[in-house]
C-alpha cells in the first residue's frame, strides 16, 4: 500500500515537473532567440562572451557562472515575454492590499505580464529591448520594487526549477551562439498568445548562418 502512495506521488510529480518546466523553458529559449534576431548587436555581444569563456568547447559550470552579459539578456527576455504570464492565488482569510479589500477564499490572478511592463516601475523605455537595465541587479531595474519582476513568481511558492531553467537555457543558447549567426525571416508573424505559456502563434522563424 504504501509502495502504492509512493509511486502515484511519484508519477504525478514527474507530470508537475515535465508540465511546468518544459513548455516554460522552451517559451524563454524561443523569445531570447527571436530578441537576438531582431538586435543583433545584442547577439553579437551575448556571443563575444560566450567565445571568451568557452571558446568552441561545450559550456562547463565554471564559465556558465560568469555569464553577465546572457544573463541579462534573459532578465530582459522574461520580462517583456514572461512565459507565465499571471502567478494564481488564493485567500485563505480576508486581507487588505492597499485600498483594496479581498474577500477571504477569494482567487486571485496577479498578472506578470501588467507588472513586467508597468512605466511606473521600469522608466518610460518600458517596452523596449534593454538588457542593460539589468546591469546593476534586479533592485536598480526596478527602481527598489523587487516585486515588480516576478517571472518565477514570488514568495514561499517560488518555481522549484528557476536555476535548472537557467543553467538549461544559458547552455543552450551559448551551444547555438557558438555556431550561428541568425536574424528574423521574413515570413515570421509577430503575434504573442496565450496558450497556457505565452509562445509566438505562428512559431519562430529564423535564419541561421553556420559559423
Ligand atoms: C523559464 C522557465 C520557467 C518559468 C518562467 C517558470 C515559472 C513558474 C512560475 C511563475 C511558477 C508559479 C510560482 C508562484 O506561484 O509564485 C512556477 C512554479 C513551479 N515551477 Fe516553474 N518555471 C520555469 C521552469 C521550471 C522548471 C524547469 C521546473 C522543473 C524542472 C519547474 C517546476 C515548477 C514547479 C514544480 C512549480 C510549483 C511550485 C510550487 O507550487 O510550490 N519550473 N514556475
Amino acid at each position: 500500500m504504501k509502495f502504492l502512495a509512493f509511486a502515484i506521488f511519484s508519477c504525478s510529480d514527474c507530470k508537475t515537473f515535465y508540465f511546468a518546466g518544459q513548455e516554460t523553458s522552451n517559451t524563454l529559449l524561443v523569445w531570447t532567440v527571436f530578441l537576438l534576431a531582431v538586435h543583433t548587436d545584442w547577439q553579437e555581444e551575448a556571443r563575444k562572451e560566450i567565445l571568451q569563456l568557452f571558446g568552441k568547447q561545450n559550456p562547463n559550470p565554471d564559465g556558465i557562472s560568469k555569464l553577465k552579459i546572457m544573463s541579462m539578456i534573459l532578465d530582459e527576455s522574461l520580462r517583456l515575454y514572461p512565459p507565465a504570464v499571471a502567478i494564481p492565488r488564493s485567500t485563505g482569510r480576508e486581507v487588505r492590499l492597499g485600498k483594496l479589500i479581498v474577500l477571504a477564499n477569494g482567487d486571485l490572478l496577479v498578472s506578470v505580464l501588467a507588472l513586467h511592463h508597468d512605466p511606473q516601475f521600469w522608466g518610460p523605455d518600458v517596452h523596449l529591448f534593454k538588457p542593460e537595465r539589468f546591469s546593476r541587479g534586479v533592485a536598480k531595474a526596478t527602481i527598489s520594487n523587487v516585486g515588480a519582476f516576478v517571472p518565477f513568481g514570488l514568495g514561499p511558492r517560488t518555481c522549484v526549477g528557476l536555476n535548472f531553467a537557467i543553467t538549461e537555457a544559458k547552455i543552450a543558447l551559448s551551444m547555438i551562439l557558438q555556431c550561428y549567426s541568425f536574424t528574423l525571416s521574413l515570413a515570421y508573424i509577430h503575434s504573442p498568445y496565450q496558450n497556457i505559456t505565452l509562445r509566438p502563434q505562428h512559431g519562430l522563424q529564423v535564419l541561421l548562418q553556420p559559423l
